[in-house]
């Protein structure tokens, strides 16, 4: 039985590998990671050159972030709402909700960014007024959750000044940004079973349509390809580090989720059992990539999507991978780890008279 202990990590003696990035930075890639594209896996992050241990390769601002906690209103661990914050606001010394009342997920850290956060949640708030409490109630907290981000998404795009793209730093390669980079995401409807399809319709139908409560413009067919996208690219936000390997021993899981959220650019990444970046959210909501060994030049660079303390054989992590994911798992180590397939043995072959 493996045991799992939680530690409190002690303060990093080496410098951080964000320092020298400036928090005013929302987004940042490190000029020797470039996107690529997979025959198998589809688009993916690799090293244009070598990329040494420790240090920072990504950091990308979420398009939308959601707290996802048990009790809201007795917990500390939620999350600002205002897009330019995002910092963790608890009950005391101050916490602002919303004055329409909505729900109690809803918070701000200051009335300043109760105020510069208007517009956004306005567009949520009458949609999380009318239906928060029905979806909770009928569907359970998964699919509240799922929906209230697909409404984040569409607040943002809503919100949005102008579509974006940024030159990133001393590369030729461009990351859509923005909606832009929402829409490049990878997943649709022939990527999903078809009983996730039919229930997402529903919900569509039942929640998401175009209307006064949520006024987006959008056709039921964007939307429901926009929940496909979701569901394929939506990180957990986790107090600890994912992705170490080897995992420590003893095991160091990595805490209890308190957001979810959508990164454009950290989308990118594909998983690996064998993963070369840890990834953590910083005190911003910033997803931080982060290489754990050195990189080198051709090599993809790749985040582990689940918690390497959990599954540990390659039945249990493909299975895990399969079940949540809905992808067989074709990294190097899974490959490695298949059993070899079982080869003719042509001496054995009765010979044939010709
Ligand atoms: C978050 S996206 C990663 C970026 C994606 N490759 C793209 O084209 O945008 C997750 C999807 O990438 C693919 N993928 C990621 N890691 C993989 C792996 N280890 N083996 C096979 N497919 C993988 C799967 O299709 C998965 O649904």
């Amino acid at each position: 039985m493996s045991q799992v202990v939680y530690i409190t990590l002690e303060e990093r003696s080496t410098p951080n590998p964000t320092d020298g990035i400036p928090k005013t930075q929302s987004n940042w890639i490190h000029p020797n990671l470039i996107e690529s594209v997979d025959p198998v896996k589809g688009r993916q992050l690799r090293a244009s050159e070598h990329i040494p241990k420790g240090t920072c390769v990504l950091v990308d601002h979420p398009y939308a972030i959601i707290s996802v906690v048990d009790d809201p209103a007795t917990n500390d661990d939620l999350i600002c709402s205002n897009p330019a914050c995002n910092r963790r606001s608890p009950r005391h010394p101050g916490r602002f909700s919303c004055s329409n009342s909505c729900i109690a997920d809803v918070t701000w850290c200051s009335t300043t960014c109760r105020d510069a956060d208007k517009a956004r949640h306005d567009f949520e708030c009458t949609w999380l007024k009318r239906y928060a409490d029905p979806i909770r109630t009928k569907r359970g907290e998964y699919d509240f959750g799922m929906l209230w981000m697909i409404v984040r998404l569409l607040a943002s795009r809503h919100t949005e000044p102008e579509p974006q793209e940024y030159n990133v730093a001393t590369t030729s390669q461009r990351c859509k940004r923005g909606w832009a980079g929402i829409e490049s995401l990878c997943g649709s409807v022939d990527t999903w079973p078809h009983q996730h399809v039919r229930l997402w319709t529903t919900l569509v139908k039942k929640y998401l349509q175009n209307s006064p409560v949520l006024p987006h413009g959008l056709s039921a067919d964007s939307v429901l390809h926009l929940i496909c996208q979701e569901e394929a690219n939506s990180f957990g936000l986790y107090p600890r580090e994912t992705g170490i390997f080897p995992p420590p021993q003893p095991p160091v899981d990595r805490g209890e989720q308190f957001a979810a959220a959508v990164y454009p650019t950290a989308a990118m990444a594909n998983h690996s059992c064998i993963p070369n970046m840890i990834h953590k959210p910083d005190e911003d909501g910033r997803m931080i990539f982060t290489a754990s060994r050195d990189i080198l030049a051709g090599q993809e660079c790749c985040i582990s999507y689940f918690d390497l303390t959990k599954f540990t054989n390659l039945a249990s992590r493909r299975e895990h991978l399969r079940k949540s994911f809905k992808f067989t798992c074709q990294c190097d180590r899974c490959i490695s780890e298949e059993p070899a397939e079982e080869t003719n043995d042509w001496d054995s072959m009765p010979l044939m008279d010709i």
